[in-house]
């Protein structure tokens, strides 16, 4: 399951109203003009993320590739917390489909997006659905954004009733796009335990078909004002892992470090992977789960595709044993996914990272 957890200070309850629409002109509505102290300043510069081959990641061979897509991961995992991935096997027409298809949802009159609200009742939330906030209440700040979030994972568990009819394609195309990136997950599960000299299946075991993956399709109109708001407020992913496909020539995504903003460029047919809460803990914060946010822009319209993986509801989310000894500490206490996903909620209400409740 992927949740948005705000870094900052935010305050609301899980009741609320449904958002009122984008107004794509005009005054900005107030609901979306972020304070003064979070409104985006220039970007640091461009975040040197690397690009990982995961073919040659993969396939230890005689050449050497490997260990040098390997020390590249490393890095990347140790420092920004994000890296890029190339011949993932996802082909390029697969991609544009998957795309295409999202491009086509959000096109669609609100009032045909709107069947899919995720709101019952104009109170309830549900997790699936159009504009799937988490955190909606009196007072805080929108996003400059619509969101769609289907859940892929488990198999048995999806609720076709609640995907959209339109367009057809999009059905056939994110599920054949979802059983692509479970590979990729897969193969970066197997990667992350290489890194860390676990068994090779440490983390797989912990993230199997059991366990929820979320798809959110995203879509940020042009905003008059991309001073003033955001497309998506700062926070961490929750759950294990998240791949994200990106527009490569829209640009929005930002990720702090050292408590600076730092532009993220995708690159053509590539994906951009990060870690999460979850997998931080199990690394024993030797991986990062990095903050990030969107931000808007004038003239382009940005769409994205994030498939999110979560950890099993039976796993104990913990420091991995073969990580720790009596020099090398746990930095975090275990918690038992179940309860992981049963409070999360709720520190999200508060503001608060549960990661942060974790540490010791
Ligand atoms: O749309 C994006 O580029 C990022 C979305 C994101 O961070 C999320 O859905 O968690
Ligand atoms: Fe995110």
């Amino acid at each position: 399951m992927h949740l948005s957890i705000p870094p900052g200070n935010m305050k609301g309850t899980m009741e609320g109203e449904a958002s009122p629409e984008l107004k794509l002109e005009g005054d900005i509505p107030a609901r979306y003009v972020m304070p003064q102290q979070d409104r985006p300043s220039a970007a640091a510069g461009v975040a040197p993320i690397p690009v990982v081959d995961l073919g040659r990641l993969s396939r230890p061979d005689a050449d050497g590739g490997a260990v040098e897509e390997e020390a590249k991961l490393r890095w990347a995992l140790e420092t920004w917390g994000f890296f890029m991935i190339t011949n993932h096997g996802i082909e390029a027409s697969l991609m544009d489909a998957m795309m295409n298809a999202s491009k086509e949802f959000f096109g669609q009159p609100t009032e045909e997006k709107q069947k899919y609200n995720n709101i019952i009742d104009g109170k309830r939330f549900r997790l699936e659905g159009y504009r799937s906030e988490l955190l909606q209440s009196e007072g805080q700040t929108l996003d400059w954004s619509c969101r769609l979030s289907l859940q892929v994972e488990p198999e048995g568990e999806r609720s076709f009733h609640l995907w959209p009819k339109y367009p057809k394609s999009l059905r056939d195309v994110l599920l054949q796009y979802a059983s692509r990136t479970k590979i990729i997950k897969d193969c970066i599960m197997r990667a992350l335990a290489n890194l860390l000299e676990l068994d090779e299946d440490y983390f797989i075991n912990r993230t199997t078909t059991r366990a929820r993956a979320l798809a959110r399709l995203g879509y940020y109109p042009p905003c008059p004002r991309p001073d003033l708001v955001l497309g998506f407020k700062p926070h961490y992913d929750g759950g294990a892992l998240s791949i994200l496909f990106i527009e490569e020539n829209v640009g929005g995504l930002q990720v702090l470090r050292n408590g600076k903003w730092y532009n993220v460029l995708a690159k053509p047919c590539t994906l951009l992977i990060n870690i999460a809460e979850c997998i931080e803990i199990m690394s024993n914060g030797i991986f990062k789960s990095p903050p990030h946010r969107v931000l808007t822009n004038a003239e382009k319209e940005r769409t994205s595709v994030a498939i999110f993986y979560g950890v099993d509801v039976e796993t104990v989310v913990e420091p991995a044993p073969g990580l720790l000894d009596e020099k090398r500490l746990a930095r975090f206490k275990k918690i038992k996914a179940e309860d992981y996903y049963g409070t999360v909620f709720e520190h999200f209400r508060q503001g608060k990272r549960l990661i942060d409740t974790l540490i010791i």
